[in-house]
This record gives C-alpha cells, sequence and structure tokens, in this order.
C-alpha cells in the first residue's frame, strides 16, 4: 500500500528577486512499513522534498497524497488535523530550551487538547520506547546530542503517526551515537510498523536501514530503486560516488597484475553469502582461481558478499563456471 505519494511535484522559490528552483516535477512514493532513504549533496533539493511531504513547504506546483488524502487539497484546518499524522525529526533537534523533557514530548499532545491523565501516561509510554525515563526532569542543555535526538523522536510520535519524516536527524552526531539513533528508527519501524521517510547526505545511513533510496541532484531524483540493487548496481554518477562513500573495495582494485586467467567480480546476497558456492562450482571443472580481495557485509537485514577472484584454465571451465555460478543465482560481472 503507497503511504506518501508524490506528483510531479515543483518548488520554486523567489527571494529579494532571486528565483531558485529548487524542485522540478519530482514524482515519488514511499509504501506502507518502509524506510525510505533520499540521498543527495548540499542544494540538491532533499530539505525541501521532505518539507512538501507535510506542507511545511507548498510545493508551486504538483500534488502530495499521504494517507490517501490529498494534503496539497486541504484547507488550513483539516491539514492541521492530518499532520497530527506526519512527525517529524531535525538535524538541531528544535527542542524547547525553557522546558523539561516531559514538557517537551507532552507539547503536541497539549496542542492536540489531549486531557493530562492521557498524556501522563502517553508520556511515560514514549520515555521508556526511547529509553530516556532517567531524565525526564531535566531540560534538553542538560543532555547529550544523542539524547536529545531521542526527545524529537518521541515528540514526533507522541501523536501516534503513522509517518516519521527525518530532515538529517544523525548528521549533528558522532558515529557512535548515529549508530544508537539509527537503531531506535529500525525497532520503532519494526515495533509499531510506522514509515521513514528519511533525508540525509551519507551512504552509510541508507545501507544501515533503509530498504528503498532515492538519489538527488539538481531537484530531481536520478535514480531510484531497492537499496540493495542500487548498492550492487548503481547507474547514475552521483549514485556511484555516494556508493563510493561505503565501498570496502579500494580504487586501485582492478591494478593487479594479468596472469592470463579472467578477472570475475562477483556479488552474493543473502543466504548465499555464507554458502561454499565458488568452491563447489570450480570443483566440477579443472579450472582453479585465487581470490585477489573479499569483503562480506550486511545491508539492513540482509548480508552480501563481494569477491574479485582470477579464474585459471581452459576457457571452456572459466566460460561453465561463470555460466553455473549465475545458475546459482550468483551475480558475475567479468571484469577481463
Ligand atoms: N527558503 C528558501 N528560500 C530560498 N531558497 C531556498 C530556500 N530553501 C532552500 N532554498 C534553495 O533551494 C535549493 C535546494 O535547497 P534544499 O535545502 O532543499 O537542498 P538540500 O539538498 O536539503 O541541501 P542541504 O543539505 O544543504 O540542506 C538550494 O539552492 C537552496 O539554496
Amino acid at each position: 500500500m503507497t503511504l506518501i505519494e508524490l506528483h510531479q511535484v515543483s518548488k520554486t522559490y523567489r527571494t529579494h528577486g532571486a528565483v531558485t528552483e529548487a524542485l522540478f516535477n519530482v514524482g515519488l512514493k514511499v509504501d506502507k512499513g518502509d524506510i525510505f532513504g533520499v540521498i543527495g549533496h548540499s542544494g540538491a533539493g532533499k530539505s525541501t522534498l521532505l518539507r512538501c511531504v507535510n506542507l511545511l513547504e507548498r510545493p508551486t506546483s504538483g500534488r502530495v497524497i499521504v494517507n490517501g488524502k490529498e494534503l496539497t487539497a486541504l484547507r488550513e484546518k483539516e491539514l492541521q488535523q492530518e499532520r497530527r499524522r506526519i512527525g517529524m525529526i531535525f538535524q538541531h533537534f528544535n527542542l524547547l530550551t525553557t522546558a523539561t523533557v516531559t514538557e517537551n514530548i507532552a507539547f503536541p499532545l497539549k496542542l492536540a487538547k489531549w486531557s493530562s491523565s492521557r498524556i501522563r501516561a502517553r508520556v511515560d509510554e514514549l520515555l521508556e520506547l526511547v529509553g530516556l525515563r532517567d531524565h525526564a526532569g531535566k531540560y534538553p542543555a542538560q543532555l547529550s546530542g544523542g539524547q536529545k535526538q531521542r526527545i524529537g523522536i518521541a515528540r514526533a510520535l507522541a501523536t501516534n503517526p503513522d509517518v516519521l519524516l527525518c530532515d538529517e536527524a544523525t548528521s549533528a552526531l558522532d558515529p557512535q551515537t548515529t549508530q544508537s539513533i539509527l537503531q531506535l528508527l529500525l525497532d520503532i519501524n519494526a515495533k509499531l510498523g510506522i514509515t521513514i521517510l528519511l533525508i540525509t547526505h551519507e551512504m552509510h545511513v541508507i545501507r544501515s536501514i533503509c530498504n528503498r533510496v532515492a538519489v538527488m541532484d539538481g531537484g530531481r531524483i536520478v535514480e531510484e530503486g531497492d537499496v540493495l540493487d542500487v548498492f550492487l548496481k548503481p547507474k547514475h554518477a552521483i549514485t556511484r560516488e555516494f556508493v563510493g562513500q561505503v565501498s570496502e573495495w579500494p580504487d586501485d582494485q582492478f591494478a593487479y597484475a594479468h596472469r592470463g586467467g579472467r578477472l570475475l567480480r562477483i556479488h552474493f546476497v543473502g543466504e548465499s553469502t555464507y554458502e561454499p558456492v565458488l568452491y563447489e562450482v570450480v570443483r566440477e571443472t579443472a579450472a582453479t582461481f585465487a581470490i585477489l580481495q573479499g569483503t562480506v557485509s550486511r545491508m539492513k537485514n540482509t548480508p552480501y558478499g563481494q569477491l574479485l577472484i582470477e579464474l585459471r584454465g581452459e576457457t571452456a571451465d572459466m566460460d561453465r563456471i561463470v555460466d553455473r555460478l549465475r545458475d546459482r543465482g550468483v551475480d558475475v560481472e567479468v571484469v577481463s
């Protein structure tokens, strides 16, 4: 089921006579339960895109549909109602500095006119969910960046939204804290079934938690797909650059002296990563192989392995090995 749809969304900013076209005819579909990542360089239009989803920024043209409701067609009052079903967290947390953790989390519930007893019960649940029970009475300034983002997450989830929008939510955090916040987002997605749309300029964020990714450049989506597919077969130059950020392959991967064999780049995805597929297939022939490079990593919950090998043997045997590997579902690229 599609939860978020953008149809031909364009956004032009006009400030003091200057015109900036931030989005051009962007189309996007995010399914229920997705963790959908949008990646791009600074100025690509990611923030504008994200803010168009809850109409913090109104598109110049195009339609935005969330949960089957066309937000771009709603009146202000109905829009406010629908916005409660869309939570948002920010890079710099946007907390009320003069309010305690509890008061920050309770804030949207007060706006939604919940009774104080319901608010108390809900805030307790949220404190538990984000692991801040022991800090309820503290002020944001007394907490670390990671803890502040946890307050942001609890506040965003307070009204039980269906969608969580994340605007560079981990960019201000150190690597270890980033991992704990990403893990929390994964847990929330799994436990509450909440759909997450995030923007980032860091490919490791996409690799850690997203199942879908869109790559933006110059106000357009230039590539989109399942994270695994985009990682293993990036098409656009910008995508290849982002994938390169997290590649375990050194740049000089092809700088091996060629000894007359056949160089293969092999990707194993899923359970085949842990199976002796290569050994079994080569053993059926008189050929041998040398491993030149290899890694095993994880993309969200899917293991994947990459190997650079050199096959040595008769041409017919080497052809057969490539065919048999492909038969067994292994992705093989003949490099030379
Ligand atoms: N409120 C605004 N008024 C005028 N121009 C804007 C406004 N917001 C963004 N822009 C311009 O629109 C373009 C896209 O900006 P946007 O912030 O959406 O990109 P981004 O990919 O999120 O970049 P960053 O990661 O640096 O925030 C940029 O050229 C930016 O200068």
